[in-house]
């Protein structure tokens, strides 16, 4: 049945009540009812949870008929499809008709790269002085006001289309020059953390099947609604609308150039201000993650270039490229014939992935060759949802870096770094059709990275003392961009047809999670991060490392900061990959660090723990823990949801029975069914309840030291 005729048997009350009824529950989203629910995790129910008033029946949202429907669906109707997928400004690589594989000669061969340097120490920044700015106080001011906004400004930071949700396209082609020259503070004000939403179109597929767009976006305030539906006990049907509100919500119809300015270029300029940033796309699988993700590395590369060439030329600034990626839990590079990696931290905690090949790269046209390589080599398959899907996390990283006073006889130092994370789809482990084993055990794998990505966020969102990056090797390569100077823009990617509803939420209510973390006081999260160093750096080695990797790796005994800020340390060569002209092309990072600090005489690493195993099995069950929490609060919520579904039914009940002439027989049967419909959701929350006081009783010890 086609959404306006549901829509006529479901409108029991003029669609104009309703229509108002909805956008003042949704305005009212302040209110302390809104609070409340939001707390819990069941803010869409606010628009309904007074049971007094009628459940929603259409679609009316956003007043003026255009967020109905009807309106939608003729929206759909104008893009027909034929327009679907044609926009890619970076047309997709098809990994399959590259070769995967690339031997490290074809990929080593001098074709344009240019000369790389070892840095070992690749996310260390403190070194360097402070960036000067050349030119900074002549900025046109007006570019303020029009463009470069930080995150945190009430305006929109770009001027949107109201008809379509467009974002206005019409950026000059140097703004990245001037927006960062405009001011140093504003660039700096950027906010932490953003939460961008992305709703793809209807594929071919899903308008074959002729299903139903059910995101209506509102581009000006933010806000984008679910409208689910539902049926009640009777099996009538009725709609839910879920409400959020992120920081920008773009509909179908923006394009990835807009996609960039709105989410990376504004972080571009900061980079060359000693700041780590991170952009990665979460949702199912399907939704657009390669497709959103695939564009921007080149986008900002040829802006960092522009920076570096214009705005600091001759300034020793130097760009370097990786590319890897995480699958199984294992690190491959994917640049240099998928060679293993391995992750390893130093004394300040700070991530370094040893062996991970960089490339200098000064012209874009090497930057897209490079990305095409990488991309070529990604692990993909086929899913329900997606022919070309991708099984692993990919990093991409972007680092600007610094050429030290000794000029090109010491490596460059870190000023900043721009990682791009096409995460694999959020509920790959829950796809019914993957059923080979090897597909399985990918999915367990990516779900137990994508729940530590979110218990992280949790404890930060909770001011827990302990955050578990350690849970999988994504949070490790993650922690920078959630702690210290950082900055981080999730994009979560959505499709729009009605099946993909629950994916669609659960997608939605992570990223609420995620944007309430940019709320608070960003202060208390580096307090936070000062803990967790000082937490970490007695904890136990990376889980998921294999044995020989711990026994070659070992640990660092000391983690006096002083002696490994000593750059002087950095100044054996690492092992050149190839040589142009006599000169080095590109450097692999190597775990010479361990050798050299053994040379000096002064080993800092010391043999692996003792208590290792047992502790990387706890690290594990407390995943398995996590994650029967996760099913828990899941199932409590849906009860909520459900028994408020209840109410309403028992609250129609109960005015027919005050109705005269009301049929007891129908009463007392439709009674049955709602009270037996109550107890058996409680039964089952009962028992999911004894299974998880079960599980916390069995791993006593972990309980009590994971706070539980
Ligand atoms: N905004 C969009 N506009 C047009 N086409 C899109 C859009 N988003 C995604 N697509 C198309 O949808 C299909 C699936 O997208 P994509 O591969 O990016 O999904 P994904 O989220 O990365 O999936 P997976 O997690 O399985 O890798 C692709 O064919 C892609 O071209």
């Amino acid at each position: 049945m086609n959404a306006m005729g549901r829509q006529g048997q479901r409108s029991g009350a003029p669609a104009a009540h309703h229509q108002r009824q909805h956008s003042d529950n949704f305005l009212d989203s302040s209110s302390s009812n809104g609070r409340w629910l939001q707390s819990a995790g069941l803010q869409h129910l606010h628009s309904s949870s007074n049971p007094s008033i009628p459940p929603p029946k259409d679609y009316g949202y956003y007043g003026g008929g255009q967020g109905s429907r009807m309106y939608k669906n003729s929206q759909r109707n104008v893009n027909g499809g034929s327009e679907f997928f044609t926009e890619p400004s970076t047309p997709p690589v098809n990994p399959l008709s590259v070769s995967r594989r690339k031997n490290s000669q074809d990929l080593e061969s001098p074709n344009g790269f240019s000369p790389g340097l070892l840095d070992l120490h690749s996310f260390d920044t403190e070194l360097l002085p402070e960036v000067s700015v050349p030119g900074l106080c002549d900025a046109p001011s007006f570019y303020l006001s029009a463009r470069g906004r930080s995150f945190d400004d009430s305006e929109t930071y770009f001027v949107n289309n109201k008809q379509t949700g467009r974002v206005r396209a019409a950026a000059p082609e140097n703004n990245v020059l001037k927006s960062f020259a405009a001011d140093k503070d504003k660039a700096s004000n950027v906010a932490k953390i953003k939460v961008v939403v992305r709703k793809r179109p209807l594929n071919k597929k899903e308008l074959t099947k002729n299903e139903e767009d059910i995101i209506t976006i509102e581009p000006h305030s933010g806000s984008l609604a679910v409208h689910e539906t539902k049926l009640k006990v009777d099996l009538t049907e009725y709609v839910e609308n879920h409400e959020f509100v992120f920081d920008a919500v773009l509909n179908e119809e923006v394009s990835n150039d807009e996609v960039y300015r709105e989410t990376v270029e504004p972080i571009v300029p900061i980079i060359f201000q000693r700041t780590k940033a991170t952009c990665f796309a979460y949702g199912q699988t399907g939704s657009g993650k390669t497709y959103t993700m695939k564009p921007l590395p080149l986008k900002a590369s040829r802006d960092i270039l522009r920076l570096m060439h214009h705005t600091y030329r001759n300034q020793g600034f130097q760009l370097f490229f990786s590319f890897f990626e995480i699958y199984g839990g294992k690190l491959f590079d994917l640049l240099s014939d998928r060679k293993k990696l391995c992750m390893r931290e130093d004394g300040k905690q700070q991530v370094c992935i040893v062996g991970l090949q960089e490339y200098k790269v000064s012209d874009v046209e090497t930057i897209k060759e490079l990305i095409e390589r990488g991309n070529a080599s990604r692990s993909t398959g086929t899913t329900g949802a997606n022919e070309e899907s991708s099984r692993s996390h990919a990093i991409l990283q972007l680092a600007v870096k610094r050429l030290a006073d000794g000029g090109e006889t010491k490596p460059p130092r870190v000023v900043g770094k721009l990682s791009f994370i096409d995460l694999a789809g959020s509920e790959r482990g829950a796809d019914t059709t993957d059923n080979d084993k090897q597909t399985r055990m990918e999915g367990a794998e990516i779900n137990k990275s994508l729940l530590a990505l979110k218990e992280c966020i949790r404890a930060l969102d909770n001011d827990q003392g302990h955050i578990p990056f350690r849970g999988s090797k994504l949070t490790e390569v993650l922690r920078d961009s959630f702690v210290g100077d950082s900055r981080t823009v999730m994009i979560s990617c959505i499709s729009p047809n009605a099946g993909s509803c629950e994916h669609t939420l659960n997608t939605l209510r992570y990223a609420d999670r995620v944007k309430s973390l940019s709320k608070g006081n960003n202060s208390k999260k580096d307090i936070l991060s000062s803990t967790l160093n000082l937490k970490e750096s007695t904890t136990i080695p990376l889980s998921g490392m294999t044995y020989e990797d711990d026994i070659a790796d070992s640990w660092p005994e000391n983690t006096d900061q002083e002696e490994f800020d000593d750059s002087e340390e950095f100044q054996e060569p690492e092992k050149p990959l190839w040589k142009k002209n006599g000169k080095v092309e590109a450097y692999e990072i190597s775990n010479s660090e361990d050798k050299m600090r053994r040379t000096n005489g002064q080993t800092k690493w010391k043999d692996p723990p003792k208590f290792e195993t047992k502790n990387s099995h706890a690290d594990d069950d407390m995943n398995a823990l996590l994650k029967e929490e996760e099913d828990l609060v899941n199932a409590h919520r849906k009860l909520v949801e459900e028994t408020m579904d209840i109410v309403r039914e028992e609250m129609s009940l109960l005015v027919e029975a005050d109705q005269p002439g009301n049929e007891l027989d129908n009463y007392v049967s439709r009674l049955n069914v709602i009270l037996s419909q109550k107890a058996a959701g409680i039964l089952k929350l009962q028992n999911r309840l004894a299974h998880f006081q079960r599980c916390l009783k069995q791993h006593n010890v972990l309980v009590s030291s994971s706070g539980y």
